[in-house]
């Protein structure tokens, strides 16, 4: 059985459809990837799963059981966080407040505080620090943080390496496979090159539609099928 199973989900924003058939699984464990190019229906799929949005029709099954039409709050509850493309971090807070405010009891697990700051070193350095003066990449890692503070069986990250700068890129993708031996992730990306690092499995969207799903070595190998679906070897 699949993590999670989504299964020909529609979703409309007001009078948009924008979501006209996704469908794919992610199985447990790693980092699963959904690629597609600008407007193509990525974020609208996270929000999706995570209730921000309800699909209808469609199914987005959880471990077997179907959570479409739950409350956010439900489904966080059930072990699914969120990283949205803005972070959602508080920046007049410091990184210490930040995280507690995501702690179910707002107090710190200490072994979970340890594998923080051993995947994170800068989030200890700057721990009284106010979020806002965090570095765009030390912003990106204490909303991971704030994901992976309690435990959880899966986290959708919404596209973390938009506007970073290569070298902070590189220290990501080191933290999100160790993160990824433990909770399971599901990664939208742009950025080819930093996902194909990453991606067992993945799946493409376009114009609402999942378009091709497969495994990440097969698809990286096929630079044809690339630019096809993403235009991305010109
Ligand atoms: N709140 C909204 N109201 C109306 N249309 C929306 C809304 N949010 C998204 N859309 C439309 O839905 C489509 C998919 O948007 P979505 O943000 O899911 O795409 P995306 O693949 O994440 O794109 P990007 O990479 O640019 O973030 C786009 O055409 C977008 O304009």
């Amino acid at each position: 059985m699949s993590l999670l199973s989504l299964q020909h989900m529609k979703t409309s924003i007001g009078q948009y459809h924008v979501l006209h058939d996704v469908t794919f699984d992610v199985p447990e464990g790693g980092v699963f990837v959904l690629l597609g190019r600008n407007g193509a229906g990525k974020t609208t799929t996270l929000r999706s799963i995570m209730g921000l949005w309800t699909p209808s029709p469609g199914s987005v099954l959880f471990e077997g059981a179907d959570i479409s039409g739950l409350h956010a709050s439900a489904i966080a509850r059930k072990g699914i966080a969120y990283v949205p493309e803005n972070m959602g971090i508080f920046g007049g807070l410091t990184v210490e407040e930040n995280l507690v405010l995501a702690t179910a009891k707002g107090k710190f697990d200490p072994a979970r505080l340890k594998r923080i700051y051993d995947l994170f070193p800068a989030l200890e350095k700057f721990w009284t620090k106010q979020a806002w003066s965090l570095s765009g990449g030390q912003k990106q890692m204490l909303s991971v943080a704030r994901a992976i503070i309690e435990p959880r069986r899966l986290i959708l990250i919404d596209e973390p390496t938009k506007g970073l700068a290569p070298a902070i890129i590189d220290g990501m993708a080191e933290a999100f496979l160790e993160v990824g031996q433990t909770t399971t992730i599901l990664l939208v990306e742009q950025n080819f090159n930093f996902a194909k690092r990453l991606g067992q499995g993945m799946a493409v969207i376009d114009d609402g539609r999942i378009v091709h799903t497969g495994s990440m070595a097969a698809f990286a190998a096929d630079t044809k099928l690339q630019d096809q679906l993403l235009s991305l070897s010109a």
